[in-house]
């Protein structure tokens, strides 16, 4: 086999608990993430050397050196091959950069399970694991898919069955958030008000209403402990989240370190409708839906 494409999803976090600042710079969490229907693509191609290329939706704000986390994962599974691999990817975007939707991880998940098929290393699941682990916080779960709960800094899931599909509408912002500055700009805030960090606590009325499929139930539940910090850091997300709200959305919430914006809806037709008002009131560089949960990379 000389070329491998992968199809991979975004993720939306359903509820982000945010624990106490640890030594290593982290944060303990209670992290429900839910893999949603926007996809990046990429193909990995038989080659020496390891190189990538950026197509689509804001490519231009995406390295195409070694900064690119798809290449890191490349060069991270050859290592851990102990062989010399070669491998040209080619990623086509969909999902918004630095929108806290997780696309950087989710590219390099797709990297792990392409080049694993190309290289012909057949490794299971588990070394993939530990190798996006090493990648970054989000980069298990953009390897897993579905719907999970993460503790620690995120990257030790526990898979949840979901009992049915939600529908989504996602406002993308003009450009993107640092998630090292929200992350900082929250642990600010809570210092200014001298509070003091609970554990964090996975949520059992939204765990029950993702077990039960019960949107109205989840769009109420729905929180994120970093939507303080992202909307002081761009003050227009306030606005964006009361227009989903003024216009009949179940919930809203800033998705991880933001700015993208997430609306639950009833139903595909309530998503629909949903998405032409916010396009209508003018708060968003763009609008789509979206459903989940949805499976993680994919061999197309
Ligand atoms: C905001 C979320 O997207 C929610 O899923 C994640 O927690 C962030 O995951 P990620 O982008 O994979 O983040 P990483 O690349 O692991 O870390 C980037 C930076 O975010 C902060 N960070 C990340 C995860 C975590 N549990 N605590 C943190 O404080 C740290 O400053 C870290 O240096
Ligand atoms: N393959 C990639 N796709 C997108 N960004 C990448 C990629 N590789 C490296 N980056 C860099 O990582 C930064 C964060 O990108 P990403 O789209 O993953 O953010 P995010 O969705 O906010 O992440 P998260 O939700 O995990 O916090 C970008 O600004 C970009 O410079």
């Amino acid at each position: 086999m000389n070329s491998v494409t992968v199809r991979v999803p975004a993720k939306v976090n359903l509820q982000l608990a945010v624990g106490p600042l640890r030594d290593d710079g982290f944060h303990d969490l209670v992290n429900v993430f839910h893999a949603v229907s926007i996809f990046d693509e990429v193909t990995a191609v038989a080659e020496t050397g390891m190189r990538v290329r950026v197509e689509g939706e804001s490519a231009d704000q995406v390295p195409e050196d070694a900064d690119n986390l798809a290449i890191q994962a490349a060069l991270a599974l050859a290592r851990h091959a102990g062989r010399t691999y070669g491998v040209s990817l080619v990623i086509r975007k969909s999902i918004p950069v630095a929108g806290g939707m997780a696309g950087g991880s989710a590219d390099a998940a797709a990297a792990l399970v392409a080049c694993n098929e190309l290289w012909g290393l057949g490794l299971p699941a588990e070394d993939l694991m530990e190798i996006a682990a090493d990648l970054g916080s989000d980069v298990p779960f953009a390897l897993l898919g579905g719907t999970a709960v993460g503790t620690g800094r995120g990257e030790q899931l526990t898979p949840l069955r979901a009992g049915g599909t939600f529908h989504w509408v996602f406002a993308l912002a003009d450009g993107g958030l640092s998630t090292a500055k929200v992350y900082a700009e929250c642990d600010r805030m809570r210092e200014a008000v001298g509070e003091k960090v609970a554990w964090p606590r996975a949520s059992d009325p939204l765990l029950a209403a993702l077990r039960e499929g019960n949107a109205k139930a989840l769009g109420a539940e729905l929180a994120n402990d970093l939507q303080p910090a992202a909307v002081l850091l761009r003050r227009s997300l306030a606005r964006t989240l009361d227009a989903g709200r003024e216009h009949g959305a179940l919930g809203a919430v800033v998705s991880g370190s933001g700015p993208t914006c997430a609306f639950l809806a009833e139903s595909e037709a309530h998503a629909a409708e949903l998405a032409l008002s916010l396009r209508g009131a003018g708060v968003a560089r763009d609008v789509i839906t979206a459903h989940g949960p949805v499976p993680g990379p994919t061999v197309v």
